[in-house]
């Protein structure tokens, strides 16, 4: 029941139709009250900011609304084209008699409506006469005979066509002190912009057939266009018209916008036929939705169409609009205009809503920075609500504005609700709430930004905030505004989102094919009272890749840190899942290739109770034999060594090789490629890498201090080598293992360092004949050669082999004439005996040069 002082105000209203202030006596008549009440609530009316007060004994009163200008009426006009509004108000005011402007914008935009509440606006200002003309010119309808139209425009003399029995005064004559609006204005031949540019600049013009006394007039102009006024029109002509303003096509303007526009039409029509109209909120829908040529001008037509189709079919009182026919389901919802029913203000006081939003907003603010309950923030939107309700503020309801904007809350709500077992906190009490804090929002034209309070819910609430965006993304027509998540977090999920965020694992499956995943996800999610599961339904022939990436958006939106994540899918490879995503995560993995309720409910539980991650590991491994899991707790939960190559994961499954034959102890080797193990050691802390025992890789890494990494290359060096035997020491490998190891790798290197050198000789033959002469010179002088320099003598021994083969070397023998060190000779000595075999094996001789130079390597290598 509407309050007392309204139903005055209303009554009031329907008194100033008429006239155009009322006193508070032909107030009280009007409704059947004594003067004394009947003046308190005028009073309060008058305090609330909508009635404006004249004269004393008796005092007058009028409406806001009555004193407002032209453009009131303008839908939009506090909103998407206040700024549009306050330039045709320059236009119109600036002195001495204002400027011309152009307006452009699809069919239908409001173009020439435009104009004429400049001309109106013009006229409440004063600044052209109460009887000036307002005097129209579309140019589309004289395009072919430009002669015509320049003559309907500036009029003629007489005899200056056949026809021309009299002189004849144009259109810019009636528009003397007044408006001429030119529409399709880029259809005016260029002679007749020519002779606008005088007029514009002069106010002079010459009527056809006078070339000697021309005429001054004192015209304002208004040109418009769809077309794009640079293709268009002469540049001369436009450099005179100082204002070109852009009309948005209905499609761009704001959801409050488009619907008051369709409200609009609707009443119009109700007033028109004396008929309530009753439309279908789909209906309402797809029209707010339609984006066709046309705009507002269709959209007017569309109405009228849709209230004649039905007129035949409703009964005499009411008209009713059902369903769009391409919607299937019952008519439900309805609202309802009827005829000559009072205009609900909506856009009275609506200035005022922006002051009342900054208040909460800053309130709303203040307590999330303080960590305040979400509980209190609910309290703060009741206060908002309750207190909009008593003052003023409740007049910029548009209570079927706000029918609407539940409808679509409801259905989006229902939906998501139902896919995340929430349902039944979010009940249509709480859904009201928001709805009525939402639609003033709606209808604010400027609002506040709220960036920083979201910033701060997102922070604090993300999975929940998650939910208001799947929400939102769930709306048919578009609540466009950041203000809808707080508001929305804040009014309906205040009893559930302490437990939503207060999970700490990621739980998320995937299925293939139909709605399985989301249709077990409801199911679980319903079952366990809250948000634990997040479904992927995906096509069925989706790879691994694309699940991964499905999966990286989701955790990319989560905006929090988990303890870990569980993916339950239904097929495919486990390994290969597990490896696509598990790059993606900074935390634990387990995938579980085996989706069914009972699995999934479990699991669910668990993550419900805050069971650890590894707790629910362990278990899932007792599943069902059927069924595959793998997980680890950190990166393995096994002692492990991290190999990574720079030249890709191939050259590391070697290295792994070689480690798996060597190597006695339990050790698992885990391959990476490099930019993996780049990422892995961004991500993770130390305790990620707790069973590792070191990291090898062919470069160097940023890794965390405490982590042994050791440069694959470096082992050949002293340092390294040393480290890496201490490494496998603490590990328990033999110094024999160690030794071999190290071999194996060294061979490993030559062959892969001289592959792309040698021409004929086979590397993985003749390497470990290489290795074989260094050994025997290791023995003969009982030295450690540095793995370094075993790599570099076999590398030079293998060439060294090739070139004598194909006899590349008599040159920088004859030159080798020098004296020899008894040493050297020695050397030569016993190199002469060591390279025997090798010697007949590929029928060669090594020549002092050869010897001399291998000589070298040793000396500068032992210095
Ligand atoms: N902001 C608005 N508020 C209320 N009604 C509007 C608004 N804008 C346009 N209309 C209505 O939309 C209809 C089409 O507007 P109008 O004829 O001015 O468009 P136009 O851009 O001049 O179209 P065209 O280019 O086809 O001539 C008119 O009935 C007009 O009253």
């Amino acid at each position: 029941m509407k309050k007392a002082k309204y139903r005055v105000f209303e009554k009031l209203r329907q008194l100033l139709d008429d006239k155009s202030a009322v006193t508070t006596k032909e107030v009280a008549k009007a409704m059947n009250l004594s003067r004394g009440v009947t003046s308190s609530y005028l009073a309060q009316l008058y305090h609330e900011g909508l009635l404006l007060k004249k004269g004393t004994k008796p005092v007058y009163w009028q409406l806001i609304s009555n004193s407002q200008d032209a453009f009131a009426q303008l839908i939009g006009a506090n909103g998407s084209l206040k700024n549009i509004v306050s330039q045709c108000k320059a236009s119109v005011n600036y002195p001495p008699s204002g400027f011309p402007l152009i307006i452009t914008g699809p069919s239908g935009s409001g173009k020439s409506y435009l104009a004429s509440l400049i001309f109106k606006y013009a006229q409440q200002e004063g600044v052209i006469n109460k009887g000036a003309h307002f005097v129209v010119l579309n140019c589309a309808d004289y395009a072919n005979n430009p002669e015509l139209l320049s003559s309907v425009l500036f009029g003629y003399k007489k005899g200056t066509f056949t026809g021309a029995d009299a002189d004849k005064t144009g259109l810019v004559d009636q528009a003397d002190n007044g408006y001429l609006f030119l529409d399709e204005v880029h259809r005016l031949p260029r002679e007749s912009q020519e002779k606008l540019f005088v007029l514009l600049d002069s106010g002079k013009f010459y009527p056809l057939g006078e070339n000697k006394h021309f005429k001054q007039v004192n015209v304002r102009f208004i040109f418009a266009t769809t077309e794009k006024i640079e293709d268009k029109l002469l540049n001369t002509f436009l450099r005179r018209v100082p204002l070109k303003i852009a009309l948005p096509g209905f499609s761009e303007r704001p959801l409050i916008e488009k619907y008051q526009l369709i409200e609009f039409f609707l009443k119009h029509e109700a007033n028109r036929i004396n008929r309530t109209i009753k439309i279908s909120f789909n209906t309402i829908q797809v029209l707010v939705n339609q984006k066709q040529e046309g705009n507002i001008g269709s959209l007017a037509n569309k109405i009228k169409l849709l209230c004649a189709e039905n007129f035949n079919s409703s009964d005499k009182k009411a008209i009713e609009i059902p369903n769009n026919k391409n919607i299937s389901g019952p008519n439900v919802d309805w609202l309802v205009f009827k005829p000559n029913s009072q205009d609900l203000l909506v856009n009275l006081a609506k200035e005022n809503s922006k002051k009342y939003l900054s208040t909460l907003l800053s309130t709303l603010y203040d307590n999330e920075n303080k960590n305040q309950e979400i509980s209190e923030q609910n309290l703060v939107l009741n206060q908002f609500v309750h207190d909009i309700k008593r003052n003023s503020v409740l007049l910029i309801y548009d209570q079927n504005f706000e029918k609407f904007l539940m409808q679509q809350l409801a259905t989006a709500t229902e939906k998501i609700g139902k896919k995340y077992g929430i349902l039944k906190y979010l009940n249509s009490q709480k859904l009201c709430e928001a709805v009525k804090v939402l639609s003033v929002i709606q209808e604010c034209p400027d609002l506040p930004d709220i960036s920083n309070l979201l910033t701060l819910v997102s922070k604090h609430y993300p999975r929940t905030v998650y939910l208001c965006k799947q929400i939102r993304s769930c709306f048919k027509v578009d609540i466009n505004n950041d203000w809808f998540i707080p508001i929305f977090l804040y009014a309906v999920f205040d009893e559930i989102a302490g437990k939503i965020e207060s999970q700490n694992l990621l739980a998320i499956m995937v299925c293939h094919g139909g709605n399985v995943a989301s249709d077990i996800c409801a199911i679980v999610n319903e079952l366990c009272g809250n948000y634990i599961f997040e479904a992927f339904d995906m096509p069925l022939n989706v790879s691994n890749h694309e699940i991964a990436q499905k999966i990286e958006l989701y955790i990319r939106k989560q905006g929090r840190k988990y303890d870990g994540t569980i993916l339950l899918f239904d097929m495919g490879s486990l390994s290969n899942l597990y490896k696509e995503v598990k790059v993606l995560l900074n935390n634990d993995l387990l995938v579980i290739n085996n989706l069914t309720t009972e699995i999934a409910l479990d699991l669910g539980l668990q993550i419900q109770q805050n069971k650890s991650f590894k707790k629910i590991a362990e278990k899932a491994e007792s599943y069902p034999s059927t069924m595959s899991v793998k997980y680890f707790e950190g990166i393995s939960q096994k002692a492990n060594i991290i190999v990574s190559c720079m030249s890709g994961e191939g050259l590391a499954e070697e290295i792994k090789r070689i480690l798996q034959k060597v190597l006695q102890t339990d050790v698992e080797i885990i391959t990476m490629d490099y930019h993996e193990l780049k990422t892995t050691l961004q991500r993770h802390d130390l305790s990620y890498f707790k069973n590792t025992n070191f990291i090898l890789t062919t470069n160097n890494v940023d890794h965390q201090k405490e982590l042994d990494v050791l440069n694959l290359y470096d082992i050949m060096d002293e340092d390294g080598d040393k480290r890496l035997r201490q490494l496998l020491k603490e590990m328990g490998e033999t110094k024999k293992n160690v030794d071999k190891l190290t071999s194996e790798l060294l061979k490993f290197f030559t062959i892969g360092g001289i592959k792309g050198r040698l021409r004929f000789l086979n590397p993985d033959v003749v390497i470990p004949e290489i290795q074989e002469i260094v050994a025997k010179f290791e023995n003969y002088y009982h030295v450690a050669l540095t793995n370094k320099f075993k790599l570099s003598l076999c590398m030079h021994l293998a060439l060294m082999l090739e070139r004598l083969m194909l006899d590349q070397t008599s040159d920088q023998e004859s030159k080798d004439t020098q004296e020899k060190s008894k040493e050297e000779k020695d050397f030569y000595h016993v190199a002469d005996k060591i390279f025997h075999n090798i010697e007949q094996k590929y029928n060669i001789k090594i020549n002092d040069y050869e010897l001399s130079l291998i000589y070298e390597l040793f000396k500068t290598n032992s210095e």
